[in-house]
């Protein structure tokens, strides 16, 4: 059967209703049959959010299950709202006259819908699991949480659990992908950034030829998305894209196909192109937090809590010189305390522009040589933070630059600037309570679109040697034997040159996710 317009009475456990799906309708409607007696409430499901439909009673709201199944009634699988951007599978049974048919009916049609309106929708997917990240549940996560609702929701999953890193790379790197519409990371951020290296690489590749040589050029989107499921130890690219880091919210979104475009930065040196990222890419603390913490991995999550702690004490600063350049955006910037929200208008406006140059980052590339001035500080920081997203995760659920935009094409540029032990804690604090870390007269913030740094003295020893040099303790007074320069984290992951280049590629890849629902918040 066709899109027919059905409309019918139809019984379910809160009530008798009259429900109809309106030809080309985006909800389901069900409105109470007998006003003002005791039923229901009117509600609708959005057939967006509709992640199945089965002939027969749901069997405690999963799959509906049995050699019998009762021809009379249907059962509707959707996607519900609890607190906090966590989703779970609501299911709800109608039942119609016996003998009607009407059942058949409307299984026929809504699938109808949820295969043919619902394209963006996956019907395969390939699944790396990391089974030691985080705290090494990653395995158990998806087969108990995920792989019911790709079954439910009519996906294929091809599933790879991984045996040492690299190994998700590779496949990514040489398998043939053109079954798939989608990649899924079930692990940490490391994993999903070992999944997107090896996704833009081989874009570039297929398509080019080549890797990128020129921080200049245009970066080739991929065609493929990519799905989080959160089990790691930090999981800030699944939090800061879709509020929260739960299992099953992540696989809802994958299942119905939302579509969440990132902005994406490429970390270069000396002209060579080191890495990508999408969260933190960090020099100072967080470069010596993650260096730390590598060896510690025994520890799980906790250890970034212990390697930080010590780097808190150890209130090391370095030299250098950040120069950047500053985005020109008139519709936002890092204090103007709106947040990046699904639907963001300022996103969208920058989609727009990389729509208008055609091909993809044409214009953003014309716009990053007009965009704003290039301006320099120079000194000692405790810390150079950039990123492209709010950076939001577990321990700081605002994130490290909370008004930062998921898709507009701009990261922001955090400088700490050397202080005392005290005052550095007062900043970190604040990433954990809504106060506002920019504002203290040693942080400085700006929105831009590339950096570059250059250590000072370190044409003095060579990189990533021990030197000695002068340097600030706890006490106040001059330590000697200490490296001079600190290292990057990008991602979590350790770049060991201290002179690094970075660009803001906007958009450049698209996440099964909707950014963040709830409405923005004002400190
Ligand atoms: C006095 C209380 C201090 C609390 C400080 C809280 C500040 C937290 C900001 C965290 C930003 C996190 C940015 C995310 C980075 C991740 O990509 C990265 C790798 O994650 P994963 O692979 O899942 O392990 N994680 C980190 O770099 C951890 C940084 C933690 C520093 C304390
Ligand atoms: N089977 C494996 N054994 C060891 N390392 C792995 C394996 N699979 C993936 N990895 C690597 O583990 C690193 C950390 O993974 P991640 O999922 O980020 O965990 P965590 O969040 O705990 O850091 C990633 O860089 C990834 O490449
Ligand atoms: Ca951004």
């Amino acid at each position: 059967m066709g899109e027919t317009f059905l409309r019918c009475p139809l019984r379910t456990p809160r009530g008798r209703f009259l429900v109809s799906l309106p030809p080309g309708g985006e909800v389901l409607v069900a409105t109470p049959e007998l006003v003002g007696l005791a039923s229901g409430q009117e509600f609708c499901i959005p057939m967006q959010e509709m992640v199945a439909v089965r002939l027969g009673a749901a069997s405690n709201g999963k799959e509906v299950v049995g050699p019998s199944i009762n021809e009379n009634c249907f059962t509707v699988f959707f996607v519900q709202r609890e607190k906090q951007e966590c989703w779970r599978l609501g299911s709800l049974e109608f039942t119609a006259p016996p003998a009607s048919q009407l059942a058949v009916r409307w299984v026929n049609s809504l699938q109808i819908w949820i295969h043919h309106h619902g394209r963006t929708r996956p019907r395969s997917l390939l699944v790396f699991i990391n089974p030691v990240g985080g705290q090494k549940r990653a395995v158990e996560i998806y087969q108990r949480q995920v792989a019911p609702l790709f079954r439910l929701g009519g996906i294929y999953a091809q599933v790879v659990e991984t045996c040492h890193a690299n190994e998700a790379r590779d496949c990514i790197l040489h398998q043939d992908l053109s079954d798939f519409d989608g990649l899924v990371s079930v692990g940490g951020d490391g994993t999903f950034s070992e999944v997107m290296h090896a996704l833009i690489d081989r874009t570039q590749r297929k398509e080019r030829g080549l890797e990128a040589t020129d921080i200049d050029a245009e970066v080739i989107p991929p065609r493929l998305r990519i799905g989080i499921i959160p089990a790691g130890s930090t999981d800030c690219v699944c939090f800061a894209t879709v509020g929260i880091n739960d299992p099953v919210t992540s696989a809802l979104h994958i299942v119905i196909g939302d579509s969440q475009p990132l902005d994406v930065c490429s970390i270069w040196h000396a002209g060579k192109l080191l890495r990508y990222s999408v969260s933190l890419v960090g020099y100072g603390f967080y470069g010596d937090v993650v260096r730390a913490s590598e060896k510690h991995r025994w520890m799980g999550p906790v250890r970034y809590t212990y390697a930080g702690a010590k780097a808190v004490l150890s209130n090391r600063s370095y030299a250098g010189t950040v120069e950047f350049q500053l985005a020109r955006t008139q519709e936002s910037s890092p204090r103007d305390q709106k947040r990046c929200r699904s639907g963001c208008l300022v996103c969208s406006e920058s989609s727009k522009h990389l729509s208008a140059g055609g091909n993809e980052g044409t214009l953003a590339e014309s716009e990053n040589h007009t965009d704003g001035d290039w301006q320099q500080v120079q000194g000692r920081f405790l810390a150079v933070n950039l990123t492209s997203m709010s950076s939001a995760c577990p321990k700081s659920p605002e994130g490290l630059s909370p008004c930062a935009h998921l898709a507009d094409g701009t990261a922001d540029l955090i400088l700490v600037h050397e202080c005392s032990t005290f005052s550095f804690l007062r900043h970190l604090s604040r990433h954990t309570n809504r106060s506002d870390q920019f504002d203290l007269p040693f942080v400085s913030v700006y929105r831009v679109r590339a950096v570059r740094f250059t250590p000072s003295k370190v044409e003095d020893h060579e990189e990533g040697e021990p030197a000695p040099q002068e340097r600030r303790g706890l006490c106040g007074g001059i330590c000697q034997g200490e490296p001079p320069v600190s290292c990057w984290t990008c991602d979590g992951e350790t770049v060991s040159h201290a002179n690094l280049s970075i660009r803001v590629h906007g958009s450049l890849i698209h996440l099964f996710a909707r950014g963040i629902e709830q409405a923005a918040s004002i400190r």
